[in-house]
């Protein structure tokens, strides 16, 4: 596996900038995940690094190499996309065994048979392996193009929302898989998800894309409890963070216009009064419904909580987070 670096990679098509100088280093061995929106220019990264596309200016680089002009199978990279790709007319087995199968490999034939069953365990696909492609639910033909980009060893491997069409049990599944076959075999991933919970759990860095430029790009962790801006704030966290005007609590800084506060960074029982106007009972946890000061916000609270709505409780802020007229963070 390799180092993937991206300098200063813009692309454009027609007037529209998809990618605004995008510079990014994705470590060997690591896990980077694309956050944003429809548009931002998530899977147009993508395309620049298989080489699917080519970059208008910018450089890319694949294990210290240049890969300009290279093709996407010179890169040596394996792609996965939203919407599955099989032979159809092979089986299931034929499906993955078919980028062993390249004569310049020459891989042994027992090796070939290792690898797809082991693949196909791990994807719950064993018992399809003589089946036609064809004769494949959705979800099962998305799990043999996963892999067949598993069973390669390529520099790179380039998921575009990989697991989206997969109901949530088996989505949970592969979610917790890929993440084991990444740290088993020190693979480096980019993927594009809209699922938090994916970006938060097998991410080891996340890029957060607006508009074509990346905004901010670190762990999960720091862009969750550091976000740059808004705009990273509301990337990830279920419930959303309340972005709400800072003077509506004590001690907001002087340019501060808006005030971030995480659900969970609500505390309960001290400070001023809100309003519940609704209690949520999701199992693990309890969300709160509040209206402070004509605002809305949601909290989270004990799954157990007495709270019924129509009550009024105490809240203050905890480890606020401010942004200014921009929306940028300043504190
Ligand atoms: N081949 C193309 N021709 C013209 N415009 C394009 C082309 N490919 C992408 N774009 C535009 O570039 C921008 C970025 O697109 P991209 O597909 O990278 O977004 P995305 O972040 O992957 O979105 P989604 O989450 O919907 O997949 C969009 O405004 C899109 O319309």
């Amino acid at each position: 596996m390799a180092e993937v670096i991206l300098r200063n990679v813009t692309k454009t098509f027609g007037t529209h900038t998809a990618l605004d100088d995008v510079s990014m280093t994705i470590p060997d061995g690591s896990f980077v995940v694309l956050l944003g929106p429809t548009g931002a220019g998530k899977t147009t990264t993508l395309r620049m690094v298989s080489g699917l596309d080519t970059p208008n200016s910018g450089e890319i680089f694949i294990g210290g190499m240049s890969v300009q002009g290279l093709t996407p199978a010179q890169r040596n990279v394996a792609m996965v996309f939203q919407q599955y790709s099989l032979y159809p007319h092979l089986s299931v087995r034929q499906n993955l065994e078919f980028p062993l199968k390249s004569p310049l490999l020459k891989t042994p034939q027992k090796t070939i048979d290792e690898k797809v069953n082991a693949i196909a365990e791990v994807l719950q696909i064993s018992h399809k392996l003589d089946n036609k492609a064809t004769a494949l639910s959705g979800g099962e033909m998305q799990r043999v193009s996963i892999g067949r980009a598993l069973v390669r060893n390529p520099q790179i491997y380039l998921m575009d929302e990989p697991l989206s069409s997969l109901d949530a049990k088996l989505r949970a599944d592969l979610r917790v898989e890929l993440k084991n076959i990444q740290a088993k075999s020190g693979a480096t991933l980019l993927y594009v998800t809209h699922d938090q919970i994916e970006a938060m759990t097998m991410a080891t860095h996340i890029g957060v894309l607006e508009e074509g430029r990346l905004v901010q790009f670190g762990s999960p962790r720091e862009v969750y409890e550091a976000p740059v801006s808004v705009y990273a704030a509301t990337r990830l966290g279920q419930p959303r963070i309340n972005v709400l005007p800072a003077k509506l609590f004590a001690g907001a800084p002087d340019k501060a216009q808006s005030i971030g506060l995480r659900p969970e960074n609500i505390v309960q029982g001290a400070g001023e009064d809100a309003l519940v106007t609704r209690v949520e009972h999701l199992g693990d946890q309890t969300r709160l419904h509040l209206t402070f000061k004509q605002h809305n916000l949601v909290t989270v609270t004990d799954p157990h909580t007495g709270f019924r709505g129509g009550e009024t409780i105490k809240i203050q802020p905890d480890k606020p987070l401010f942004f200014d007229a921009a929306g940028m963070r300043i504190a």
